[in-house]
């Protein structure tokens, strides 16, 4: 269950599958890379299976290379793949045609050249190829592009690109939208807004499927996250509840004799009363105190093999 009340409620109710995928594979020939026996293969996707729910924020997270972008574009239609089962909105993407890339939205990891046109003439020349387009004026405004309306797209920011290249994934109303690393570039109260947008379209109906290297941005957006290693899924579920019960116990760290100690452990203010007796300096202070809660980032790093043991018990 979660526990952070700051983020706005999901809707529960189960209302279909949106997107779902069985033993997903797709290797690439290795750069540069022959044999005897012919060129080398690497697996970028190596078995994965997904099911993503319709109006659910469904994050997909890995590092550099764990076969994201790969999936992500077998799912968009635009990437052939070796093996598996997929269907995206009850169609197979490698087969599916015009009716069907109208339900989705696509903004995709690299901005397209968008030449010499105006943010509102790109806008509203993509709303035209759609049959039940947003109104371009207002996607503008929801993307905080109004008063660059008029500018060239070239003359834009990197972050004033990236909000045109979500204007342009959105304009179309679809039923499932792809943000590949959507906020790459954007400042900080940018990102905030990106992020009540997202919600809102969620709140609106739409299923969302989202790659990002923003961990705080999964935690606050996502409703599930599946963590995708070596093209392979490691762990999926709530952002809260990733890594399994013990993942989120507290850690307690404090300073004994100029010494850095820690504890994980379930209850901290008994913890912090028992240290206190132990070592707590003549005004009741423990020196170099800290009691804080892994984050998602944290379990990530766990789930991945790179960051410190999150289910160590005492290390005292
Ligand atoms: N067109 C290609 N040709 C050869 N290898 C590729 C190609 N595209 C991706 N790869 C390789 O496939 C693996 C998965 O790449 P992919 O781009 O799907 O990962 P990713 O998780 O999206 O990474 P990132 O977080 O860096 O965007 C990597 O080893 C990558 O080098």
């Amino acid at each position: 269950m979660r526990t952070d009340t700051t983020r706005p409620p999901a809707d529960t109710a189960v209302r279909g599958t949106a997107l779902s995928v069985r033993g997903l594979r797709k290797s690439y020939r290795a750069r540069g890379a022959a044999s005897a026996t012919g060129s080398r293969q690497v697996a970028a996707v190596d078995g994965l299976d997904l099911d993503v729910e319709r109006g659910e924020i469904f994050a997909v997270l890995g590092p550099n290379g764990a076969g994201k972008t790969t999936t992500v574009e077998i799912l968009e239609g635009f990437r052939e793949r070796d093996a598996g089962d997929v269907s995206v909105l009850g169609e197979d993407p490698a087969r599916a045609g015009r009716a069907w890339r109208a339900r989705i939205g696509v903004v995709q990891q690299d901005s397209r050249d968008l030449g010499e046109l105006t943010v509102a003439e790109m806008v509203g020349t993509t709303a035209r190829y759609y049959p039940r387009p947003r109104d371009p004026a207002e996607v503008i405004d929801a993307v905080g592009l109004t008063e660059h309306a008029r500018k060239r797209t070239r003359a834009l920011s990197g972050g004033q690109r990236r909000r045109l290249d979500v204007a342009l994934g959105i304009v179309g109303r679809p039923e499932l939208l792809f943000l590949d690393e959507p906020t790459t570039g954007f400042d900080p109260q940018a990102r905030r807004s990106f992020w009540d947008l997202v919600t809102s379209l969620r709140d609106d109906g739409a299923t969302i499927l989202l790659t990002t290297h923003y961990l705080e941005e999964a935690a606050y957006l996502a409703d599930r996250v599946v963590v995708i290693d070596r093209g392979q899924a490691v762990a999926s579920g709530e952002p809260d509840g990733l890594g399994g019960p013990h993942a989120r116990t507290p850690l307690v760290t404090w300073l004994d004799d100029g010494e850095r100690r820690s504890l994980r452990t379930d209850r901290p203010t008994g913890a912090v009363a028992r240290i206190a007796h132990e070592v707590a300096a003549p005004d009741g202070e423990i020196p170099g105190l800290t009691v804080t809660r892994p984050t998602l980032e944290d379990v990530y790093l766990d789930l991945i093999g790179d960051g410190d043991p999150a289910g160590n018990e005492e290390q005292r």
